[in-house]
């Protein structure tokens, strides 16, 4: 209890580990440190996106990631912004809790 009291003061708790390959992607888009909150992991994914140009310029919410690593961690060749499942699924398969 004490413990968990202190994680919450300390703002440990909601902290997810990327598995390495996922970790990798982050840290291409300026991503430091190997624990984040949910919505870090989210930012740095959609900075991918961006500074590696994987968005349509003309269709804006569509991602052509095959042939790319988020390709390969998705399974995908392409998805669009509008349908998140495929992002979510692969983070339940790529993400830990760094609460222990
Ligand atoms: C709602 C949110 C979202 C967030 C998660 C999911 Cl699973 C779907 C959708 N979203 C809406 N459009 C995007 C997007 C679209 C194209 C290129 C980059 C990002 C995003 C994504 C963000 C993000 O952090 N978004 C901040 C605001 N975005 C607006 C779009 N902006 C760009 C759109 C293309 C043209 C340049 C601006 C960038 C900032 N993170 C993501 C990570 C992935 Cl794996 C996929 C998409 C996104």
């Amino acid at each position: 209890a004490a413990e968990s009291a202190c994680r919450i003061a300390l703002g440990q708790v909601n902290q997810v580990r990327p598995k390495l390959p996922l970790l990798k992607v982050l840290q291409a888009a300026g991503a430091q440190g190997d624990t984040f909150t949910l919505k870090e992991v989210m930012h740095y994914l959609g900075q991918y996106i961006m500074v590696r140009q994987l968005y349509d310029k003309r269709q804006q919410h569509m991602v052509y990631c095959g042939g790319d690593q988020l390709g390969e961690l998705l399974g995908l060749e392409s998805f669009s912004v509008k349908d998140p499942s495929p992002v979510y699924d692969m983070l339940k398969r790529n993400l830990t809790s760094a609460a222990m």
